[in-house]
């Protein structure tokens, strides 16, 4: 099923910038789907259209095949179905404690306090943050609130999470370890949505990548469907994967013939059979 889609998304800032042109999206219900685009493609501004916090200057968000609309009541539902995780921590955490923080969420959402209690519970286990119930997000890692900002989100149950460039700012182990908790959340059947630069970890974890340039989707496929195309790739001011970029020169540049791999794991079959055969 069709969980997220936008038709002809196209958006205006009051500034008068075009962040959209006309920007089709789809998502189907389970994926993880990473978005890749250089700065000002238009990623966040995306993003803020998946739970209705933009409304489209044309074109349509819809959200289970019905077109999203802009009242109240509407958006409340639209914002328990796709809860949002912004880039910046600190945009969104902002109680006195971790565990008020995840609150937050269950509490407007009117859950009764025991409800609340369980979820917060819950969630902070999801995320491995129990014991940091009493500390103030402040006083918390780079890695750490993000976790707790992925926890206020878990705790109203939402269907789809969109995380703009959840990985920024963490070191090489935090962004994987943040990687791998989205990856368990996808298994549980979450619909992940993120927008990233790392281009190294996308083949590891996402089903779908959609390459986002100048406030449209240039191209979408599989991870092997968009790093087999480089000059697409390179056209929009990104990269491959690195140990992609390798096999690209010892095949490019010296005729060695080993089949192209995007992952570390990949990589490595293909070079073992490419010794193995010769
Ligand atoms: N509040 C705003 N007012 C006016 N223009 C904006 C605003 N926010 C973003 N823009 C512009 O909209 C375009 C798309 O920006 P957006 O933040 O969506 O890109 P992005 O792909 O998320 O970039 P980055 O990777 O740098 O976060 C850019 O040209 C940006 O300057």
């Amino acid at each position: 099923m069709v969980i997220l889609e936008t038709k002809d998304l196209s958006y205006s800032y009051p500034d008068g910038t075009v962040a959209l042109k006309g920007l089709n999206f789809k998502a189907e219900e389970g994926e993880m789907i990473a978005i890749l685009g250089p700065n000002g493609a238009g990623k966040s501004t995306t993003f803020l259209h998946f739970n209705g916090i933009l409304k489209p200057s044309s074109g349509k968000v819809f959200l289970k095949g019905k077109p999203i609309s802009y009242d109240n009541k509407s958006l409340l539902n639209v914002r328990k179905t796709v809860g949002i995780v912004f880039q910046n921590p600190d945009d969104q955490l902002f109680a006195p404690t971790v565990e008020q923080d995840v609150a937050f969420g269950p509490m407007n959402l009117g859950f009764s306090k025991e409800d609340v209690e369980k979820k917060v519970k819950e969630a902070l286990k999801a995320v491995s943050m129990e014991g940091f119930e009493k500390k103030p997000p402040h006083h918390l890692s780079g890695g750490q609130k993000k976790r707790i900002a992925i926890a206020g989100i878990l705790a109203m149950n939402p269907e789809i999470i969109v995380l703009d460039e959840p990985t920024t700012g963490l070191d090489p182990l935090g962004a994987s370890q943040i990687m791998k908790l989205l990856y368990e959340l996808n298994k549980k059947g979450i619909t992940i949505i993120i927008s990233t630069h790392d281009v190294d970890l996308v083949p590891v974890y996402a089903s779908k990548v959609y390459l986002l340039s100048n406030g449209k989707i240039i191209m979408g496929g599989t991870p092997k469907e968009i790093f087999s195309n480089p000059k697409i790739v390179r056209n929009a001011n990104l990269r491959l994967p690195r140990v992609a970029h390798l096999i690209e020169l010892l095949e490019k540049e010296d005729n060695l013939g080993i089949k192209i791999g995007y992952t570390i794991g990949e990589a490595r079959q293909n070079i073992k059979e490419f010794i193995q055969g010769g």
